[in-house]
């Protein structure tokens, strides 16, 4: 089977790219899989520029083609945050549980109407001397109250699908693997993926 280098050490993504590439017939492999690779510093602003980052650093030290994923979750009550500082939004230890108390915290008194929210997902696809593409997907919801739900990771217990009353937890794979920021990036790359190879 065709494989398929996602450079990425987050355990969740892991699961869903191996679930959306094995429909494809590809498999993956992570940076989980490698040991000693370098952690990437992710300076960009933007999810497109760390994702830019992530799969052309992987790129050029494998010398082979990478796909990147940066993504987060956007709060317009907060003015955008997390965002980009999704992951460390509690601190560097990247801890959900933290990182999802904070937010529900500082999201306490904002009223139902003003609690909408969106997953970004850019992907990056780096290959060795030429030009890296880049899409993104994007889920709209709410946040919720409390943490609802324990399957995917991340943010989902407090991610309310939009027009839903489930939060992207209490989705089963196959249900988020549809209407996910993630898929939907990754349907915009479903006819490129001849540039892996
Ligand atoms: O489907 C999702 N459901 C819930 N939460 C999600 C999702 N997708 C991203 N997220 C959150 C997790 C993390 O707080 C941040 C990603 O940060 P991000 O830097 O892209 O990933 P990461 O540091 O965990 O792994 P890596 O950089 O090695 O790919 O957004
Ligand atoms: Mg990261």
């Amino acid at each position: 089977m065709k494989k398929v280098l996602i450079a990425t050490k987050n355990e969740g993504k892991v699961k869903e790219f191996t679930f959306m590439f094995s429909e494809m017939g590809l498999e993956v492999t992570s940076l989980l899989d490698v040991e000693n690779t370098p952690d990437v510093e992710e300076t960009g602003t933007t999810f497109a520029e760390n994702a830019a980052l992530k799969a052309e650093e992987i790129s050029e030290l494998y010398n082979i083609p990478v796909i990147a994923d940066d993504s987060g979750l956007v709060i317009d009550a907060l003015d955008g945050r997390p965002g980009v500082f999704s992951a460390r939004y509690a601190g560097i230890e990247k801890d959900d549980n933290k990182n999802m108390d904070k937010v529900l915290d500082e999201m306490r008194s904002v009223p139902p109407e003003e609690r909408s929210a969106r997953f970004v997902c850019a992907l990056a696809v780096a290959r060795p001397g030429m030009e890296t593409l880049i899409v993104e997907g994007y889920c709209e919801g709410e946040i919720g109250y409390k943490k609802t739900g324990s399957n995917g990771f991340g943010y989902d217990p407090i991610f309310v699908v939009g027009h839903t009353s489930s939060t992207m937890a209490e989705l089963t794979k196959e249900e988020k693997n549809k209407i996910s920021h993630r898929a939907n990036a990754m349907a915009k790359l479903k006819d490129q993926m001849h540039l892996l190879f």
